[in-house]
Parts: C-alpha cells; structure tokens; sequence
C-alpha cells in the first residue's frame, strides 16, 4: 500500500496503539480526540486488549474513534504490579502478532499512519514493513527521554549504574542535553530496580530513530531545551503538542450533580482541600501508608483521597476527621475545582500536566521511575511544589510527625513561600493554556502534524 495515495471516500485513518495502563491511554485517547475534533475526514482505531476494552469500552467518545481489541495475552491489569517486568516482557513479546493480523483486516480505508507509545517497540518494525508511517508518542517528559537516550554518556562518567551508595547518590548530572544539573538519586535509572526496568526498555529508544514523528505531550515552553534537542536530533518532525489531558471536557455538560464528592467540595471553603492520589498502579508500603495517614490526619487538614484497593480500610482510618475518601475520581475536574489548593501527587506526568493546567501547586511524593525526574522538575525547575524529603529512615520515607507540619506548611497560602509557590503555579497553568488554545504553540503543532499525516502529493 502506497500511503500517500489518497484513500477511499476521502478518509483519513489513524490506528492509535497505546502501552496497556492507564498514563499511557488517557494521553492517547486525549490526543485521538484531539485529533478528529480537527479533521472531519478522520477516523480513528484505538488498540487496547479486551480487559482494557472492558474498562473504557463505554466512555463517552467522537463516534469517529473505534476500538480494536487484542486477545488478554499480558497479565491482567489488576496484578500487573506484582510482576511489573513479566507485564513488560509480555507486551513485548506476545501483542506484535495479533496487532499484525488486527492491521489485516483494517481496509477501509487503509491506515495513513500508526500512532503507537514509544515503548511499543515492535511497532516501528510493523510501520516498516508495511510501508505506514509511525508517530512515537512518549507519554512523558522530554527531558527524561534525553536522560533514557544518553544511558552511554551516563556510563562514560561513571554513573551508569552506580552503587546505591548515599555518597554517590549526591553526585551530579550535568552534561545531558536538556538537563538542568540533576542529583543521581532523582535519575532513578542508574541504579535499583528502575536500572533493571531501564534495560529491557533501552532497546526502544533505539528504535525511536526510524520513526517518522515524534510526539512529546508537554508543553514546548515548559521543557524547550530537551524538545529543542530532540529537534536537532533527528531529520523527521518533533511535536510538542501537549498537555495531552481531557481539558475540552472540562466544559462539556458535567454529570457533577451525581457525583458526591463533588457535591462535597461545593461545601468547602476556596483552596482549602488537598486532594491526595498516589497513582493509578503501584503503591507505597503499608508501614509509610500508616505513617501518611496518621500525618494527614492530624495536620486538621480538609482532603479527598483517592485510593486504590485498601478504600475501607483507610475509611476507617481517617474516621471522624476532616475528609473525603473515594475510590477514584474525575481528577481534571477535582483539580479543577475552586476549593482544591493542594495536590499530593505521585508525580506521574499526567498528573503532573493536570496539576499545572488546573493551577494547583503540587506535592511531590514519588513513587518509582520518571516520577523523581517530575518531583524534581516540580520543585527546582518549575518552583510550583514541595518535595516529601526522600532520604530513607529506616524502612520509611518519612514519618507521620515532618507529614503533618509539611502538610500545614505546604497549604498554607499565606506566608511568602506559599504565595510565591501560587503565583508561579498561576504563572505556568496560563503558559499551558495559552499553549492548547488556538493559535498557541501545541495547537499549532497538533495542525501541523495533521497536516503531515493526512496530506495527498
Ligand atoms: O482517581 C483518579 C486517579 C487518576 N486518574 C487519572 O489517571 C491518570 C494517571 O496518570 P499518571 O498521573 O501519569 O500516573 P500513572 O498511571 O502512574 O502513569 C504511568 O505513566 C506515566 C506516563 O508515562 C508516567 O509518568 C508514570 O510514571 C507511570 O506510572 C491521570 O490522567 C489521572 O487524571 C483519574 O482520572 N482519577
């Protein structure tokens, strides 16, 4: 098939493979939509297992995004966390096959391009293969993509891996394009179980060389010295088209009037609640749980906690104080929400993107990979957070009294640091919305790329 040939009926076809867990789909699906929203000739198929099939099959949606479905050949989402690398081995391994055949029979008309998450590493070789272009989409941010593509100049000076060492986690990175002066122990994949995990991905960021598009779901002006790098590296195009989060819903007639917690925070004075979520899969011990709740509690704090698994439990635990306890929620629109001023966060990067786009600082709690890379960014970089002090105590990360008097500080918009932290985080919520809005740097981007895609010589 030739794709530049124009296709049946003048559609457009985009096939969108996404990583299999939550931070990889939502982006995705945010940009499919983006995507058809512009082009009324475009059609898309979104590729997700059945099990994922069965967890968003009936979200709202353009009906001009289809699903495709996979056989369930990777652990199931809901224990994937016990044996995080056996779920990568997996999707490297058994999915290449089956999306293969799923193209197949995908001819009406046939794809104009395959969007797929960069560390679906297999699916440049199928774009290759069958003559379809191939955009990376990289779910978070560029400067850690320039850190993953220079694990040799790590390894040159010594620090790649190093021995988990306090002295040698104090040392610093200063020669990675993009990288602002970094310790080690926020780079993660120098040593540990993230070093392991680094391994078995590094193949993809080899790959990432024969794509056709790169696409970054930040912001150009949050990260322009890592995109600008990316631009110079490679001779196809790089697109920051970001923040990749659901944003047009926000004005979308809301069902806010059947959701209690919502209800809850209708009630609450302006930025007084913290809303605390940990991520959408892996988790912190239960002994560091313990301490946060006990912490949480006792700061007189108003919260809503988003947990995951362990809701009853933690129920009972912050019984009678100031809080809500829900098993998850519509985060963009709590974020968003008047009375929340404060973001506990796992710093993974959508929630990361959400948590500037709605205003809120942030505070940094990571829990594993690219997250301490985002704390970091957050707090040194950006100057929009508070950092949980991540030197070890014992088995824990700190305990419930530095959370309680952190917490009291950290929502206290009123002395200098608070109120410098709101008016920078004010500051960069308005540079990513100028970004999505028309004419800005991502809207832009998102045209172009369009344009690329879809364009007849
Ligand atoms: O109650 C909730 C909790 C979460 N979310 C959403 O779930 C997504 C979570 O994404 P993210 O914040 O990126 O966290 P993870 O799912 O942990 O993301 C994985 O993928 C990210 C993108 O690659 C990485 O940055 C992370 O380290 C990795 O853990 C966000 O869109 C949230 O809005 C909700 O809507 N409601």
């Amino acid at each position: 098939m030739n794709p530049t040939k124009p296709q049946p009926l003048g559609l457009h076809h985009v096939v969108a493979m996404p990583w299999p867990g939550r931070g990889h789909i939502n982006p995705m699906l945010n940009l499919c939509k983006r995507l058809v929203r512009r082009d009324p000739n475009l059609i898309v198929t979104v590729v997700v297992t059945e099990e994922w099939f069965g967890f968003i099959g009936s979200d709202p949606k353009p009906n001009r995004i289809h699903f495709a479905t996979l056989p369930n050949l990777i652990p199931s989402e809901l224990v994937r966390a016990n044996d995080f690398i056996g779920f990568v081995d997996a999707v490297l391994t058994k999915l290449e096959q089956p999306f293969e055949r799923l193209l197949d029979g995908l001819s009406s008309p046939p794809p104009n391009a395959i969007i797929a998450d960069t560390y679906i590493i297999w699916a440049v070789r199928v774009g290759i293969k069958r003559n379809i272009p191939v955009a990376s989409l990289w779910t978070t941010s560029a400067t850690i993509l320039s850190l993953f593509t220079h694990s040799d100049l790590l390894a040159s000076h010594g620090h790649f891996p190093v021995e988990p060492s306090e002295s040698k986690l104090d040392e610093i990175v200063d020669y990675i394009p993009g990288l602002s002066p970094t310790q080690i122990r926020d780079l993660q994949i120098t040593h540990g179980y993230s070093h392991h995990v680094f391994n078995i991905f590094k193949k993809s960021f080899g790959e990432l060389s024969k794509a056709n598009y790169l696409l970054f779901p930040s912001t150009y002006e949050l990260e322009p010295k890592a995109i600008d790098f990316f631009t110079s590296k490679f001779d196809f195009p790089v697109y920051a088209i970001g923040p990749l989060i659901p944003f047009e819903e926000l004005s979308v007639g809301s069902k806010d009037n059947e959701l209690d917690y919502i209800h809850w925070l209708d009630e609450q004075p302006e930025s007084s609640v913290l809303y605390i979520s940990q991520g959408s899969f892996l988790s912190v011990s239960e002994a560091q749980m313990e301490e946060i709740v006990v912490g949480v509690r006792e700061s007189g704090i108003r919260f809503l906690w988003v947990a995951r698994g362990g809701e009853l439990k933690l129920k009972e635990a912050l019984e009678g104080s100031s809080g809500v306890v829900v098993s998850w929620c519509d985060q963009l629109r709590v974020l968003c929400h008047v009375a929340v001023g404060g973001f506990w966060t796992h710093c993974g990067f959508n929630s990361t993107m959400e948590g500037i786009y709605s205003g809120v600082p942030m505070l940094t709690f990571p829990v594993f990979w690219d997250q301490f890379l985002n704390a970091k960014m957050i707090v040194e970089e950006w100057k929009v957070g508070m950092r949980i002090d991540s030197k070890k105590k014992n088995e824990l990360l700190i305990v419930s009294d530095e959370i309680k008097e952190l917490v009291k500080r950290f929502m206290d918009g009123e002395s200098e640091e608070g109120i410098q932290m709101r008016r920078q985080i004010c500051d960069l919520s308005e540079t990513c919305r100028d970004a999505v809005a028309e004419g800005g740097s991502s809207d832009a981007n998102i045209d172009t790329f369009m344009k690329d895609i879809t364009k007849i010589v």
